[in-house]
């Protein structure tokens, strides 16, 4: 199958269209896209707009009524799907663990199935447990009861993982968590996936999520019609229509800031200047605006060089306001 490379493999939807019997419309109408090897998309689009439909095709969850499926090139729907589904990782909201087995053979579900020796998935489990931040002694012979939330959502994202599949599907995978577990678990999944570069197709109906996360973001309208599919920043800088700015809200200026990193943009002058308040690289444009609100300045030193606050505005074409270094962008 797809997965003899365990990087990323692309993924070709074409006119897919789900029509469940009963229903006066289908829930995803001619849908086509791309999904290139080894990045990230997210989903977003209001509830019932059909997101989880049109992924749960992918992995043959639910069958189509017309239209195909490459992964990888190879016809999805030509694929058994049981053996389509060992070689897709799959992660949702609910997590979906065994009550009845502990956290390591939760994990070790898949890969036992496609026969590895017991040697190697332990091994396997081990690694994913770190990898998703849980001490293997304290967490591998519990049972899922035994976590919070927030671990039970890292153990289904483990389990996901486990066999190493080219793809993963994940639905609202942290989505039962309270926003600072939330967090922590969007900035550990950032963290893993520029390690691992598998092809993830990710729903959420979050849109900070869709732009922390996403290499792209399809926004999709109902029928899963896509309003727009493109990178965070262009959707940001250039949302297609009233739909899509819907989406972002008022604050797009910020959120554009929240994307760039100091390094990122041309500085006012290209020398640091250590009078000046210090700022690391790699701090985004947002914080570094934080920073410098809070120290009542307007300027900032970066290893690149100085920023100002009008450098931040050009940085991200937003209109200086009179007042510069107040707070104007609020
Ligand atoms: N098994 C089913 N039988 C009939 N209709 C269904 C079925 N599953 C989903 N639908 C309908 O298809 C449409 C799309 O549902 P889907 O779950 O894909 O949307 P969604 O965007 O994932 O929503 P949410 O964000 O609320 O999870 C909805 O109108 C839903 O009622």
């Amino acid at each position: 199958m797809f997965d003899r490379d365990s990087e990323g493999v692309r993924i070709e939807l074409r006119s897919l269209t789900k029509q469940y019997p009963g229903q006066a419309a289908p829930a995803v109408d001619n849908v086509t896209l791309d999904i290139p090897a080894g990045e990230l998309v997210v989903f977003v689009g209001p509830s019932g707009c059909g997101k989880t439909t049109t992924m749960k095709m992918i992995n043959r969850l639910v069958e189509p009524t017309s239209g195909e499926i490459r992964i990888g090139g190879e016809d999805v729907l030509s694929l058994n799907p049981d053996q389509l589904r060992r070689h897709v990782g799959y992660a949702i909201q609910q997590v979906g663990l065994f009550p009845h087995l502990t956290v390591a053979q939760n994990i070790g579900l898949v890969p036992k199935l496609l026969g590895w020796a017991p040697a190697k998935v332990a091994e396997r489990v081990e690694e994913l447990l770190a990898l998703v931040s849980l001490e293997p002694s304290a967490f591998r012979d519990r049972y899922p009861r035994q976590l919070s939330g927030g671990q039970q959502q890292r153990v289904g994202v483990a389990r996901a993982l486990a066999a190493d599949p080219p793809v993963m599907l994940m639905d609202e995978p942290f989505g039962a968590t309270d926003p600072i577990t939330r967090e922590h678990l969007q900035n550990e999944f950032v963290r893993l996936q520029k390690q691992l570069r598998k092809t993830i197709i990710f729903v959420t109906h979050d849109f900070e999520e869709a732009i922390k996360l996403g290499d792209r973001i399809a926004i999709l309208r109902e029928r899963s019609h896509i309003a727009q599919y493109d990178t965070p920043a262009n959707i940001l800088a250039d949302p297609a229509d009233d739909y899509v700015a819907s989406f972002i809200g008022q604050d797009g200026t910020l959120k554009r800031l929240a994307l760039l990193r100091v390094e990122d943009i041309p500085p006012a002058e290209s020398s640091p200047d250590p009078a000046l308040l210090q700022v690391a690289a790699g701090t985004t444009l947002r914080e570094a605006l934080d920073l410098m609100l809070a120290h009542g300045t307007d300027r900032c030193s970066t290893p690149s060089g100085v920023l100002t606050y009008a450098s931040l505005c050009a940085a991200v074409g937003a209109p200086e306001q009179e007042g510069a270094g107040s707070g104007g962008l609020r």
